[in-house]
């Protein structure tokens, strides 16, 4: 691809603003997708964190979960940091009922497995596709991943359980880069957008 590629925050809930920046810096075109419409523009997708059954709720009530799992299983870019690493799932292991997955990683995720909000806290986590030194991470109500099936990649395990993921066109982070002012995962995302487009 020559020039930027164009990368949507789904814009649902959750902390979509530090995505667009984030991504700004690694030198996407950033803008946030509330519609099908919007969707449909946009070379790859950040799902942000959030709350993965709000979201869930949502994505059906803007008409946006078909479509998301279509383009996902098309191959488009697709970035998850914890709600999102969640709605990228094929599996939750314990979902609220009713809660929607879009899909597109092999694995089984927990919700909340790290502990509960003001059990947030901030790692150094070493991810395989990054170089330059560990990664710094914000953890808050993070997933882990449980089990991961045999065409998704680990990326990263943190005190003995898996938050980065890679399958294809999807990453996923238990974490949020985003809120650390480390842009070296949206920089990996980039260009992962710009290799298939
Ligand atoms: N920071 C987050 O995104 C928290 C995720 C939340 N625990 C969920 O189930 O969606």
């Amino acid at each position: 691809m020559t020039g930027s590629p164009v990368v949507g925050v789904l814009a649902l809930q959750g902390d979509v603003r530090e995505h667009l920046t984030a991504l700004a810096s690694a030198g996407a075109v950033a803008r946030p997708v509330r519609r099908p419409g919007e969707l449909a523009e946009v070379d790859g997708l950040v799902l942000p964190g959030g709350e993965s059954t709000t979201m869930s709720k949502l994505a059906v009530l803007f008409g946006l979960l078909e479509p998301l799992r279509e383009r996902v299983a098309a191959g488009m870019p697709v970035y998850g940091t914890c709600a999102g690493m969640i709605l990228l799932a094929d599996e939750i292991l314990d979902p609220r009922s009713g809660q929607e997955t879009v899909g597109g990683i092999d694995m089984v995720v927990r919700r909340n497995a790290f502990g509960r909000q003001n059990e947030s806290f901030e790692a150094a986590v070493d991810v395989a596709a990054v170089p330059g030194g560990p990664v710094e991470g914000l953890f808050i109500r993070a997933p882990w991943v449980e089990s991961v099936g045999a065409r998704a990649e680990v990326l990263a395990e943190y005190d003995g359980h898996v938050v980065a993921v890679r399958q294809r066109n999807a990453l996923a982070t238990s974490f949020h880069p985003e809120l650390t002012g480390d842009h070296r995962l949206h920089a990996l995302f980039a260009d992962m957008v710009r290799a298939v487009n």
